[in-house]
């Protein structure tokens, strides 16, 4: 049955690539930022939403965990990693004083993908954010007067008839941006055309206030049962200073004893648990 997917656009985004490996057959809704992505599946809009989670350069994108730790309603349901490629480009007018652009757009994390390429190739220049890379390159191809370069991917440039005038202007070989997909049906998504590489269970812990080794405990928790965990990171929970969430992946889907015991072993601490979803992860290969 078609349904619809949501993500963040315009076209020509990494978000859209994602969509495109993750739902070849399905019509795909763009939305201008992380949050009204999340705001369409909330509300029904779409059955699913794909985001940006974490890239290998520039770590978590806070926006989406900040939404996702707040939005009791959703479940991540399936994961995918993508390789990105950042490429410099112009209006083909500019192409050959490329050097002389005083302005570059692009979604935040792009630009701190690029920081030896912006420091010694485009120092002058005035390095300006933008909701996603797509909309950085739409914009630059709408204004072919003005002395300005997007920092995005070969599918934007297509999209916008763009000249790549640099390409791989990455500080890093190896950069992927990992998406998740978002449903309120939490049920665990797996994909067709994909070769699944294992599954992951994400919990979000908030430990007792004033209790000595709280987290050493929790970790404990999982450590005797060897529980393999991939990932703990903290995010405020913005009620005061010093609290954080604790946000944990483990690197198991969700089963009847094992994780359920260990929640409520953790519970027994005093820590509040909430599960985040559990769901099959996938990677797109760097080209060699
Ligand atoms: O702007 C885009 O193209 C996005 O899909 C967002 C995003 C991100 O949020 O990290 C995704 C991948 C790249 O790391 C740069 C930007």
């Amino acid at each position: 049955m078609p349904y619809s997917v949501g993500y963040l656009g315009p076209k020509g985004t990494f978000t859209q690539k994602a969509v495109d490996a993750l739902f070849p057959e399905q019509a795909a809704v763009s939305y201008q930022t992380i949050p009204a992505c999340i705001d369409a599946v909330k509300q029904g809009h779409v059955r699913y939403s794909v985001v940006p989670l974490e890239n290998t350069l520039e770590g978590t994108v806070n926006l989406t965990l900040d939404y996702l730790i707040n939005e009791k309603s959703l479940k991540i349901v399936s994961e995918l990693v993508v390789p990105v490629e950042q490429h410099f480009m112009v209006h083909p007018n500019h192409r050959e004083r490329w050097t002389e652009m005083e302005k570059v757009y692009s979604h935040p994390h792009a630009l701190a993908q690029c920081h030896h390429f912006l420091n010694n190739q485009m120092r002058d220049a005035v390095v300006e954010t933008y909701a996603s890379t797509g909309a950085a390159a739409k914009y630059v191809s709408e204004n072919p007067d003005l002395e300005i370069a997007a920092i995005a991917n070969d599918q934007a440039a297509k999209e916008y008839n763009l000249e790549i005038v640099k390409a791989n202007i990455h500080d890093f070989v190896n950069n992927e941006t990992r998406f998740i997909v978002l449903s309120k049906n939490g049920a665990e998504l797996r994909m067709n055309g994909l070769v699944m590489e294992g599954f992951k269970t994400k919990v979000m812990i908030s430990l007792p206030t004033d209790h000595a080794g709280a987290l050493h405990q929790v970790l404990s928790a999982f450590a005797w049962r060897r529980i393999n965990l991939s990932k703990i990171e903290s995010r405020p929970m913005k009620t005061g200073l010093g609290r954080y969430y604790f946000l944990i992946d483990i690197d198991q889907k969700m089963d009847d004893i094992l994780i359920p015991n260990t929640i409520a072993e953790i519970e027994a601490i005093g820590c509040h648990v909430e599960l985040l979803g559990s769901y099959p992860h996938y990677s797109i290969k760097q080209k060699p």
